[in-house]
């Protein structure tokens, strides 16, 4: 029972003091909340969040009873069971959206990412099998993975059904006094903004206006006063005038932007209509802020909308009221100067103790919140959408310069939900306050992908830090949690520990080293669920990139929210009058397109981003978080040494790429070498072969005109010929006929060269080479001279002798 009072007052927010005057908002004791429940006896507490005891994120295990905890607990049980023990956590939730193939223009139609169940998804390098061994050396990654998620929606899945099964719960936590977070995570391009803020077509709403039209569907009928407003991260005070008028505030206060971007601002025709049943007892009212963090600073992105119910701001100058000239018609073009908008950076603070649970005296469990950040009542979902337009064009007007295409900033939208029991309107104490924070991350792929120089190095460089911190914030979490678990479980056969003991030996979480984290931390120390949404783009070519994220998904799943943290050491207070060092604001001039009906026009806006004020502020006189500046040196070492790495990464991997180079043209230079010289060879052999031909040639024409001797050879001739010619010889020796004994020879000679002729298929004197037709003329002028030689013999002596004398 005692951790379910912990939880009605952990996700409330009450203040003390008297109806009428503008109250320090408080935090009531657990005690103070558990017996007031008592005592009223109304359902003022939220059902308590059901405990998941697995890393699977099942559902279907049930937390296991205090009693059944008691035995020691068996070094194989796993580690959500153990931490389940100590506190009520529960892992983050990781979901895996896969990003359909948009067309042609996508750079490969083949995914590497193929999900083998509902949970489980293969991660397969799409250059492992057709690239070089040398890419897989170069990369880090395994060429094959399996991952596992709480779910894996595949590119087919539909918006409705994503927002059911990932958002949905959290928003019903978030109506019933609990508060939420989700962010989505991926690299450029994988489907982050198309999640959170939906596409232009009907039913691709995302999660975001799907969140809104749910809250007010379901509020219908429930709406508060608003008499009082939040402020801070968890604190409420008396609104100045009551924000009961359904008008926009922003209507109410003259021309501003939501005037001017009227026409630009299309009628919303994709409303979700889901409804959740809430305890009617309840009156709820909704506020709306939207923040991002560029450049490690934070801004405000409803910073020009009017907003009555908000105290004037003194820290923020604030965008100026826009006028016709800002976003519906063009510059003059005489105008050299073009219209200045200027925006300060917010500081980030932790909140006063008198916003948190009085009875802790853990100052680490005390989140922070933007300072100066605003707070808008929205009245239903149409006229918080608008605010939301209103707040990405701020991000886009902003944004240009550093970022055309993509987003560059981490865009964070907080629904805080004001609920208070109809008979206690008027005690401020019974308010109960709870916000669902949705993150629009920036692309998270790393400096070498992006090409990046100058000021976009530098943003790439802040977009990663804030990642990379909130990566480790993870991971040292989840090494405590560890560590508690094993203490808890008993060490090494040791005695169990005292939790106190376990928790000072504890690694600080080093969320202020990121205005990310450090605005996210109440979530992650805090009470609170997490859910994060893994986008992945399955066609790009950014696979390393891509498992970075499966892997930073991984690592978020071993975490468990409501974790116990460290104290962080406290650092000497600095010096009254000690400032930082003032930077000066970046200026820099923008081109903005703009779309009004069909015409789309180009303004040209000034922007100013002023620094953050760095005196103490007027709302908390509170000290800062302490600062460990060892810390601090191991974050800038741990930065430069991934820069260095990164570095000698690209060294090398283009020392590697000029090693191949040189090794090919040396090869190719070998190759080249070694085909002249063969083609040299063969034309030698070819000409030495002709020479033999012509020598044969020769010395048959002559041995058939006049042989001589017995001993002569008939022609030139290899062993066969020449074992021919030496029998010819005996049997001319033999005989006295000689014309008889050369006959066989002759014939023998001519039917080799036939089939020669016939064999080379070059009969016909056109395909002869000069060469054959030559041999061809000489043989044919043989055979003529032979032809009359014989025709003379007719007319011979008939005497051996005579014939004899003849035929030399
Ligand atoms: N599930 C989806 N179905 C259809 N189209 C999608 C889907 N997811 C993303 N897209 C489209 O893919 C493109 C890129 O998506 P998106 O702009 O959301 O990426 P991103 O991750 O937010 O990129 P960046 O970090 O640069 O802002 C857009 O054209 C978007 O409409």
């Amino acid at each position: 029972m005692a951790s379910k009072a912990k939880t009605a007052t952990r996700a409330s927010t009450r203040t003390k003091t008297p109806t009428g005057t503008v109250p320090a908002a408080t935090r009531v004791t657990r005690a103070t909340t558990a017996s007031k429940m008592k005592s009223t006896d109304v359902p003022t507490k939220p059902a308590p969040r059901k405990a998941l005891v697995n890393r699977d994120n099942s559902p279907d295990l049930k937390p296991a009873s205090k009693s059944s905890q008691k035995p020691p607990l068996a070094k194989t049980a796993s580690l959500a069971t153990i931490v389940d023990d100590d506190d009520e956590r529960e892992p983050i939730k990781a979901f895996l959206r896969i990003r359909p193939h948009l067309g042609e223009d996508e750079p490969s139609a083949t995914p590497y990412l193929d999900p083998i169940s509902d949970t489980t998804v293969r991660m397969q390098d799409p250059s492992s099998s057709s690239q070089s061994q040398a890419y897989s050396r170069m990369s880090t990654v395994n060429p094959s993975s399996l991952y596992t998620f709480s779910h894996i929606f595949p590119p087919s899945t539909q918006q409705p059904q994503f927002f059911q099964k990932t958002t949905l719960p959290l928003v019903k936590d978030v109506l019933e006094g609990q508060s939420a977070l989700l962010f989505a995570y991926g690299v450029t391009n994988s489907g982050k903004t198309y999640t959170i803020q939906g596409g232009n077509n009907e039913g691709s709403a995302g999660i975001l206006p799907r969140t809104l039209d749910v809250i007010f569907n379901s509020i219908e009928g429930l709406h508060g006063d608003g008499r009082y407003r939040p402020v801070r991260l968890q604190g409420i005070e008396l609104a100045t005038e009551p924000a009961s008028s359904p008008n926009t505030p922003a209507r109410r206060a003259g021309p501003s932007l939501a005037d001017i971007l009227e026409d630009q601002m299309t009628d919303d025709i994709d409303i979700d209509p889901t409804t959740l049943t809430l305890d009617r007892n309840y009156e709820y009212t909704i506020w709306l802020s939207y923040s991002e963090v560029y450049n490690e600073k934070v801004y405000d992105l409803f910073a020009s909308v009017d907003d009555p119910t908000s105290e004037p701001q003194p820290t923020m100058s604030g965008i100026p009221r826009p006028t016709s000239s800002f976003l519906n018609l063009p510059l003059p073009s005489s105008q050299s100067h073009p219209l200045l908008l200027t925006r300060k950076a917010l500081p980030v603070k932790p909140c006063p103790p008198s916003d948190t649970d009085s009875s802790s005296s853990d100052m680490s469990s005390t989140g922070k919140y933007i300072a100066g950040l605003r707070q808008i009542r929205v009245h239903n979902a149409a006229e918080a959408k608008t605010l939301l337009k209103l707040g990405q064009l701020h991000r886009r007007v902003f944004g240009t310069v550093a970022n055309s295409q993509s987003s560059r900033s981490h865009a964070l939208v907080t629904i805080k939900v004001l609920r208070v029991h109809r008979g206690e309107r008027n005690d401020p104490t019974s308010i109960q306050t709870s916000r669902l924070t949705l993150v629009d991350l920036a692309g998270s792929e790393r400096t070498k992908h992006t090409h990046t120089s100058g000021e976009r190095l530098r943003e790439a460089g802040n977009i990663n830090k804030s990642l990379m911190v909130l990566g480790q914030c993870m991971e040292t979490m989840r090494a405590n949690q560890r560590a508690v678990a094993r203490s808890l479980a008993g060490g090494l056969g040791s005695q169990r520990m005292d939790t106190r003991d376990v928790k000072k030996g504890l690694a600080v979480v080093p969320f202020r080293h990121s205005k990310l984290t450090e605005v996210l931390m109440d979530y992650f120390v805090g009470e609170g669920r997490a859910v994060m949404i893994v986008n992945v783009n399955p066609y790009d070519t950014g696979y390393d990139e891509n498992s970075h994220v499966m892997k930073f998904a991984a690592l978020a799943r071993e975490v468990c929210t409501t974790a116990p943290t460290a104290v962080p050491r406290a650092l000497p207070k600095a010096k009254p009058g000690q400032k930082k060092s003032i930077v000066e604001p970046q200026r820099r001039t923008v081109s903005i397109s703009l779309k009004n009906g069909k015409k789309t026009k180009e303004t040209l806006l000034e922007v100013l981003e002023e620094d953050e004020d760095q005196e103490g502020d007027t709302d908390v006189e509170l000290e800062d978080e302490p600062i460990n500046p060892l810390v601090d040196a191991l974050f800038d070492e741990i930065e430069q040494l991934r820069i260095q790495l990164f570095e000698s990464e690209m060294r090398s991997a283009i020392i590697e790429a000029e090693i191949r180079e040189e090794v090919m043209s040396e090869m190719e230079e070998r190759m080249r070498m070694m085909e002249a010289r063969h083609a040299k060879l063969l034309l030698r052999e070819v000409e030495r072969n002709e020479m033999k031909m012509d020598a044969k040639i020769d010395m048959l024409q002559k041995s058939a005109m006049k042989p001589k001797g017995t001993s002569r050879r008939v022609y030139e001739s290899e062993t066969e010929e020449e074992e021919i010619d030496i029998s010819l010889t005996m049997r001319w020796m033999s005989t006295p006929n000689l014309k008889q004994a050369v006959r066989p020879l002759r014939l023998r000679q001519k039917e080799k060269v036939y089939r020669r002729q016939q064999s080379s298929n070059l009969s016909h004197p056109a395909l002869m080479s000069t060469k054959t037709r030559s041999v061809r003329t000489r043989m044919n002028q043989c055979e003529t001279m032979s032809m009359s030689r014989r025709s003379r013999n007719v007319h011979q002596p008939r005497t051996s002798r005579q014939r004899i004398h003849r035929s030399f």
